[in-house]
């Protein structure tokens, strides 16, 4: 049984809280959507309010990526959003952080930098290892308790998930406690229940449909983006040389394999699209599939308008929807048509499930709301509703009582 914000007696504690405010930002650090960062709002006032001392840790983007970068920003922004000071020091567990927790009064919070700043922060350890890190040991002395309420870092055994709740008393925040209520319960909604798998994360999003095709939670697939594409080629479908391209660089070259074994075992229930919308020249040129492959130069960056049609008439029926990942490139206006349309119809589902950082960023930027849940993890609420447990909370689970 995990722990929660009720158990905590806040009042003078110095509370070290994960919070996963990982976010879109540009190419000079600054952000592009503060979604994930508002979503925290809630556990942040919760323990300021309580005259808790909070020290805040989370990580922005992957070391090599364009998005790694400093969370000061992050920190601005949660200053504006707060009704408390907020500070920011940039380090994570050295002798300045440590200091500026020393020095946090009743009701004051200090945000850390990136946890990924430092190189063992982005390896797996089980929890007891994860204690012996340099992040957990340098930290822990000077944490009363630990609260984690980054679910959408959830499926991941790094030091700041699964360290601390081995060494200290433990609790989920109320993000936490909220997406697992609903997550958790996927099999409670009614049918016909219908997944939409789109965006960039191709071997999870197929690790979730043989999940829940297996498990006869989906009664249909629909398959969009990059996985829509990964479809396509699996199921021999010429997506032209820059798709395919893509495809090999990413890594994702065997999940084509594992797609067409999907297809060949649930074919009648995954759908992939019928036509494409590619780059020409910079603008949009829908191909049906019998008149791929585009040119050499021509990217496949949205799903076209029969596919969308026939999407939208699959959710007309459904009862539940769960939705990871946008259509297409949304990031451009002119291939945002499909992430818009699909987004419309998974809106007016009964209960519409959705999740994912970017998904989330996709839905602000072209205004759609509407869904029931909306998680702030992509890679988490997959990774839960392919019937895993999270690192997170296992640890959350073994942590000690206080
Ligand atoms: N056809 C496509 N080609 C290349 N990138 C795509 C395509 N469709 C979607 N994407 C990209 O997928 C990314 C989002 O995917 P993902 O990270 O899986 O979503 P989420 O964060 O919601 O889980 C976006 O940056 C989007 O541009
Ligand atoms: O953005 C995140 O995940 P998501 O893209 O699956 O929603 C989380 O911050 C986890 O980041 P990671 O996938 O680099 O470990």
């Amino acid at each position: 049984m995990i722990a929660t914000l009720d158990d905590l007696d806040a009042a003078g504690t110095v509370v070290g809280l994960r919070v996963d405010i990982n976010s879109p930002v540009d190419a000079d650090g600054r952000l592009l959507d503060d979604s994930r960062i508002r979503a925290h709002v809630g556990t942040i006032s919760s323990l300021l309010e309580r005259n808790a001392r909070v020290a805040l840790l989370a990580h922005q983007g992957r070391p090599g990526g364009d998005s790694f970068t400093t969370l000061e920003p992050h920190a601005d922004r949660l200053n504006e959003l707060l009704d408390a000071p907020v500070e920011y020091v940039d380090e994570t567990h050295g002798t300045s952080a440590r200091a500026a927790i020393a020095d946090l009064t009743d009701g004051t919070c200090v945000v850390l930098e990136n946890t990924r700043f430092y190189s063992e922060e982005y390896m797996e350890f089980d929890s007891a290892d994860a204690a012996t890190t340099h992040l957990v040991e340098r930290l822990a002395p000077v944490l009363d308790v630990y609260v984690n309420d980054a679910f959408a870092a959830a499926h991941r055994s790094q030091p700041s998930i699964v360290g601390f709740p081995h060494v200290l008393p433990s609790y989920a925040g109320q993000v936490m406690e909220r997406e697992l209520a609903v997550l958790d319960d996927i099999e409670s909604t009614t049918c016909p229940r219908t997944y939409v798998l789109g965006g960039a994360k191709v071997s999870g999003s197929i690790d979730a449909a043989r999940d829940v095709l297996e498990r006869d939670l989906a009664d249909t697939v629909l398959t969009a983006g990059v996985v829509g594409n990964v479809f396509l080629v699996a199921d021999d479908h010429d997506v032209g040389k820059a798709s395919t391209d893509f495809i090999y660089d990413q890594g994702y070259w065997d999940e084509i394999d594992r797609a067409a074994a999907l297809l060949e075992e649930y074919g009648d229930r995954i759908e992939y699209p019928r036509d494409v919308a590619v780059e020409r020249n910079g603008d949009r040129v829908e191909l049906p599939v019998g008149e791929m492959p585009p040119a050499d130069d021509e990217p496949a960056m949205d799903v076209g308008t029969e596919t969308l049609a026939a999407y939208e008439e699959i959710l007309e029926e459904s009862e539940t929807v769960i939705l990871n990942g946008p259509a297409g490139v949304y990031e451009n206006e002119t291939f945002a048509e499909g992430t818009q349309s699909l987004y419309r119809a998974a809106a007016t589902v009964e209960t519409s499930i959705v999740g994912g950082g970017d998904t989330a960023s996709a839905m602000n930027a072209l205004g759609i709301d509407g869904f029931t849940h909306v998680s702030t993890g992509g890679g988490a609420a997959l990774a839960l509703l392919t019937g895993d447990t999270l690192p997170a909370v296992c640890a959350l689970d073994n942590a000690p009582v206080s």
